[in-house]
């Protein structure tokens, strides 16, 4: 579904964040994106919905090349793809069910949504999303009322609403504690598998990753140096992704402090 061929960005600065990489990714796969900071983790997920313009190489989408279309196929194009920050992203002012339903603004027109009119049915599906995610006794709430975990939430409605195939998710729990970290990536692998949605989530948390997802791509200097199974992540795959460090206490344990044998 996509397909990553010899994709390179050079920064105007000369840092090359990423050296021709090659990558398919298939229809409704979840993978996990690690490496040290630095690696060309967020470059990537940027290059894919040409947040950031891709040096070279394609970015095949159902057979489009991304990389090659104009503005108008570009903003269409986008609504295939959507996205999940660290920081979530939210207007703070406005509410949360306001800020789920800017998922449609591809789809409305300008006035429709200059004026916040959206069709009844995007309302609908706005309110089964919420309550999804458990939050639909939020849905007046402004966003600046919420906790991290919350936010995250409507951040993740914000990016189904928009009926995507592929999720780019950024760094999604970098701002959340451990708890809420593993909740927030539970439910976007349960809500990924109900909706037969692919995902790529750029993750520093290497047990978590372990824990929910069935392939891991871990970069290094702008170079795909592993794509395998969770469990094949060894002490030794580590140190080629991450350098030298005592890889014991990062590997995923399970409740009691066993090492795990395999993702979920
Ligand atoms: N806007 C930019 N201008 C110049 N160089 C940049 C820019 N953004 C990133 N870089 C460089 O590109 C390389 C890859 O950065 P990127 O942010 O993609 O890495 P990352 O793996 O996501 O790191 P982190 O985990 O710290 O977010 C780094 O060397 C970084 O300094």
């Amino acid at each position: 579904m996509l397909r990553l061929e010899k994709l390179t960005k050079t920064y105007k600065t000369g840092d090359m964040a990423l050296k021709a990489i090659d990558l398919d990714v298939p229809s409704g796969q979840v993978l996990a994106l690690i490496g040290p900071s630095g690696a060309g983790k967020s470059t990537m997920i940027r290059c894919i919905n040409r947040l950031v313009e891709p040096t070279s190489g394609a970015v095949m989408l159902d057979g489009t090349d991304l990389t090659k279309l104009g503005a108008g196929a570009l903003r269409r194009a986008r609504r295939e793809m959507g996205m999940i920050f660290q920081e979530y992203a939210l207007v703070e002012r406005l509410t949360v069910m306001e800020n789920v339903l800017s998922g449609r603004l591809g789809y409305v027109g300008f006035w429709r949504s200059f004026l916040r009119k959206f069709p009844q049915k995007d309302v609908d599906e706005a309110f089964r999303l919420l309550d999804r995610v458990g939050l639909l006794h939020m849905a007046d709430k402004r966003a600046d009322e919420l906790s991290g975990g919350q936010r995250q939430r409507v951040g993740i409605c914000r990016a189904l609403i928009q009926e995507p195939k592929l999720l780019l998710v950024d760094e999604p729990t970098a701002s959340l504690d451990p708890k809420t970290s593993r909740q927030i990536m539970r439910l976007v692998c349960e809500l990924c598998a109900e909706r037969g949605l692919a995902a790529i989530i750029n993750i520093h948390d290497v047990a978590l990753a372990q824990m929910f997802v069935p392939r891991v791509v871990g970069l290094r200097f702008g170079e795909i140096v592993f794509d395998g199974l969770p469990n094949a992540l060894t002490p030794d795959k580590l140190t080629e992704i991450y350098g030298e460090e005592d890889w014991e206490a990062t590997i995923q344990k399970d409740e009691d402090g066993e090492a795990v044998e395999a993702a979920e």
